[in-house]
């Protein structure tokens, strides 16, 4: 059983708890009470594997929650004071008692086909019991909630998935979200269509399509060699063809060739298409520059949010663990609260305005995800992203995850030169710990409107993506291996890439011209500096000497 929560927080773990609740509370929970330890408490996504194994997922639609206002609410402050205690005194077990509830639980479980339920009325206690030492609770306090669910899993139509690219990252996340889309049949279409860019390869001797060794080898033998990736992975050469119908977009290739994508796109896709960008970069024209995922939304006129964090593909695709993170700012117009009526909250253009990263109403006038479709907010892509082997945080700030992986690549430049230049770790450390300055200061100057630089100290996408970039990642390894073979870095990404693409070569040129044509290149002293290297001005050795300037 999939469980969806409503006005979600981070912080909300007590709402995830009644849910865990209701789910273990068995067909006929008119009265319920669960027990669990603490350290369940600040989990707020784990009740999405531990229910979903309960019972066949495609049986089961999905709940929606939405926190009431009786008997006694839990303000988010004192939820955040309870949970930060339970999180505290890992010992200490909480008792969530399911009072009351006007309908049976077994009446969810429906065909996903049939009509949709009425609002359902449930209440909740939730308090502190006996510790497992027996020793009293030093806290002992009693939430109550209580909540309105309406069932929304009589959803008549299912999200499909596209992802555009098919690289290192791109046939990576493709795996990713087609063993996601597996395993959630009641929100995704099963199979994930993958536009490849087509081209010849040689496997076994023979030259092939790429596209054609994809769906029948089920490996991309250029760009992921050795992963098996699943079969509900259908590589598509048609652009046009692999988007059709999608409701969800990945968009992930290096980030020069979107504004082809985006052309060959628009009109093509379904006007109510959303959005992910998993490319690290920004488009630059004269002094203009966009985030990418806001690129990608204008041109297409549809949202776009991004993807990024500390995440090397083959690490990944190897289901070696690591986490990422998501900004996603849900349209007004695809909230859905569950008003119990069947159509979104909110009346006429209000509910349809949206702003971008500098606050502005966009121009775009976006069409709502349709009602029979599962709403695509936070719940929805952390079900689509997650794996076992990748944890996603959700966000809302795009230009603090946008920026953070756009801009650390070319750090990572200046790490790999600093490194094949024969300094080492502490030269490097200090190359990061300027970037990531220039990296806060960039976004405070530029998108000082949203920009939260909270992510880039806190998320994957912040500093967790600087720390593996400079020490582990391609920018990183092969600007080092140009400097101790005397060549361009241009010339590595040629004979030594195979293909694929050092996205801190563009970045560092578009970034440096767009803070010349604004007359501020010298407060960034060390993107000015990675950019004279790139262009034979300034030599590896200078560095530390522009540094002190700094
Ligand atoms: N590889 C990694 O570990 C990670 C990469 N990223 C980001 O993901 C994005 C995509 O990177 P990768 O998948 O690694 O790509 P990649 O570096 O493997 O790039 C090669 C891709 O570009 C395609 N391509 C070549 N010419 C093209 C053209 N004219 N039009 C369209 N596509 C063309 C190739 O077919 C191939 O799919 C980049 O922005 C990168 O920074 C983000 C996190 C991790
Ligand atoms: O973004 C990445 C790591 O988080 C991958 O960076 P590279 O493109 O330099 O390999």
């Amino acid at each position: 059983m999939l469980l969806r929560l409503v006005n979600y927080k981070k912080t909300a773990s007590i709402p995830c708890l009644l849910l865990r609740t209701l789910c273990s509370a068995g067909p006929k929970p008119n009265r319920s009470t669960s027990s669990f330890p603490c350290s369940t408490a600040g989990l707020p996504h784990s009740f999405y594997q531990n229910t979903h194994s309960q019972g066949g997922p495609s049986r089961h639609p999905i709940l929606k929650a939405k926190a009431g206002s009786s008997p006694k609410p839990t303000t988010s402050r004192q939820s955040r004071a309870f949970s930060s205690h339970l999180l505290n005194n890992p010992n200490h077990h909480l008792r969530v008692a399911l009072s009351s509830c006007s309908t049976p639980l077994r009446y969810y479980s429906l065909d996903p086909l049939g009509p949709a339920p009425p609002l359902c009325r449930l209440s909740i206690a939730v308090s502190l019991a006996a510790p497992l030492n027996n020793e009293q609770p030093s806290h002992s306090r009693t939430y109550s909630q209580s909540a309105n669910m309406t069932v929304s899993g009589t959803f008549r139509r299912k999200h499909k998935v596209a992802v555009i690219g098919s690289g290192n990252w791109g046939t990576t996340v493709a795996k990713l979200v087609a063993e996601s889309t597996s395993e959630h049949p009641d929100i995704f279409e099963k199979d994930v269509q993958m536009w490849v860019y087509e081209e010849k390869v040689t496997v076994d001797g023979e030259t092939r399509n790429l596209t054609e060794v994809i769906n029948t080898k089920h490996q991309n033998t250029k760009y992921l060699e050795g992963i098996n990736l699943p079969t509900n992975l259908v590589a598509n050469p048609s652009l046009v063809d692999a988007a059709k119908d999608a409701t969800i977009l990945i968009f992930n290739l290096p980030h020069e060739f979107i504004g082809n994508i985006c052309r060959q796109l628009k009109g093509n896709i379904l006007p109510y298409a959303r959005g992910i960008s998993c490319i690290k970069g920004v488009t630059v024209t004269d002094d203009k520059i966009e985030l990418i995922c806001e690129f990608i939304g204008e041109q297409l006129e549809i949202y776009c949010g991004a993807l990024s964090g500390a995440n090397i593909a083959s690490e990944i695709a190897n289901e070696n663990w690591c986490e990422t993170t998501i900004a996603y700012n849900t349209p007004p117009c695809d909230r859905h609260v569950a008003n119990g009526n069947g159509h979104a909250n909110g009346n006429g253009n209000a509910a349809l305005e949206h702003r971008d990263s500098r606050g502005r109403i966009i121009k775009t006038q976006l069409t709502p995800v349709p009602q029979d479709y599962p709403p695509l907010d936070h719940d929805v892509y952390h079900a689509l992203f997650s794996r076992p082997y990748f944890t996603v945080s959700m966000v809302s700030d795009v230009v603090g995850v946008s920026l953070g992986g756009a801009l650390k690549n070319i750090v990572a430049i200046a790490c790999g030169f600093v490194e094949g230049h024969g300094w080492n770790m502490t030269a490097k450390t200090a190359v990061m710990r300027r970037g990531m300055l220039e990296i806060i200061q960039f976004a405070r100057e530029f998108y000082p409107e949203t920009i939260e630089p909270a992510t880039l100290w806190e998320e994957s996408a912040g500093w967790g993506d600087m720390i593996v970039s400079c020490t582990a990642a391609r920018n990183w390894k092969y600007s080092k291996m140009a400097v101790e073979r005397g060549v361009s870095i241009q010339e590595i990404e040629r004979t030594e890439l195979n293909g694929q693409k050092l996205q801190g070569i563009s970045t560092s040129r578009e970034v440096s011209s767009f803070l010349r044509a604004r007359g501020v290149e010298d407060k960034y002293p060390l993107f000015k500096l990675v950019d004279g290297i790139l262009d034979g001005k300034v030599n590896v050795a200078d560095i530390p000497s522009l540094f002190r300037k700094a």
